[in-house]
């Protein structure tokens, strides 16, 4: 793949912190530097430590990806994003299937903050194989439908999608090159896979045109999760 005309970040993994000890989130985040990763913090901490876990790490000057995935009616989501706007993030998600008034609502609402966060929506969970999805979905598969959730995102203002790796590919040449492709499912070699089901490596990630790679068990799982992360970024740095 051509990287060339995309606008590769220099600080392209998102560390996914899920914890449910927040010491032991806290002495992980102690060992990264803001220079060298971005945070994301999910479902499971933002319901156990709330704003205020957020709060602390944009503060430590952390640029945060606050993974919600809100998916409702136009105006709760359009409130939820004012209030996740207000806390500093640098991105919030939306599911795409919530559909266009949705996302459109999300963005006016984003755009309303001094310091707009990136909105990404969210397209099919990489935990999901063809199995899983025709278990929702009754026709398609999972590039088609990858695919078409992502023009639905663009075209709503959206300004990227959450997607797998495997999509990047076949998504870069529909997309606008500044349309940015954020992909969890990412996994160095020989790591567990653990439940995910559309996996790569950082550096098949990043040459497929993948903007962000979300990492989280390989990196926080680890005995030196930092070492992990040098190394996930020595391998990308020849390609950024
Ligand atoms: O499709 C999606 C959307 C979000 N996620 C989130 O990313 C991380 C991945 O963590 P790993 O430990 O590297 O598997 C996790 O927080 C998910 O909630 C995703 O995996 N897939």
């Amino acid at each position: 793949m051509q990287t060339d005309s995309i606008i590769i970040d220099k600080r392209p993994v998102i560390v996914a912190l899920d914890f449910d000890d927040l010491s032991l989130a806290r002495a992980l985040v102690n060992s990264l530097s803001p220079e060298k990763c971005r945070i994301k913090v999910g479902k499971e901490m933002f319901t156990l430590f709330g704003p205020d876990w957020v709060r602390e790490l944009v503060d430590k000057g952390f640029e945060v990806f606050l993974d919600l995935k809100f998916h409702d009616i136009p105006n709760t989501v359009a409130k939820a994003v004012k209030a996740a706007s207000a806390l500093g993030v640098w991105m919030v998600n939306v599911h795409a299937s919530g559909g266009p008034d949705m996302i459109y609502a999300a963005k006016d609402a984003a755009l309303i903050s001094n310091t707009p966060p990136l909105l990404t929506a969210v397209t099919i969970l990489t935990s999901m194989d063809e199995r899983q999805f025709g278990a929702v979905y009754d026709t398609g598969g999972i590039d088609e439908k990858v695919l078409s959730l992502a023009k639905l995102a663009e075209s709503s203002g959206a300004d990227g999608v959450v997607c797998s790796a495997r999509e990047a590919g076949s998504l870069r040449r529909h997309v606008d090159k500044h349309f940015c492709l954020v992909t969890p499912g990412i996994r160095p070699k020989g790591s567990a896979v653990n439940d995910q089901k559309r996996i790569m490596t950082p550096s098949e990630a990043i040459d497929a045109g993948v903007n962000y790679l979300v990492v989280g068990r390989p990196i926080t799982q680890a005995s030196l999760p930092a070492s992990v992360l040098s190394e996930i970024n020595a391998s990308i740095v020849q390609l950024t």
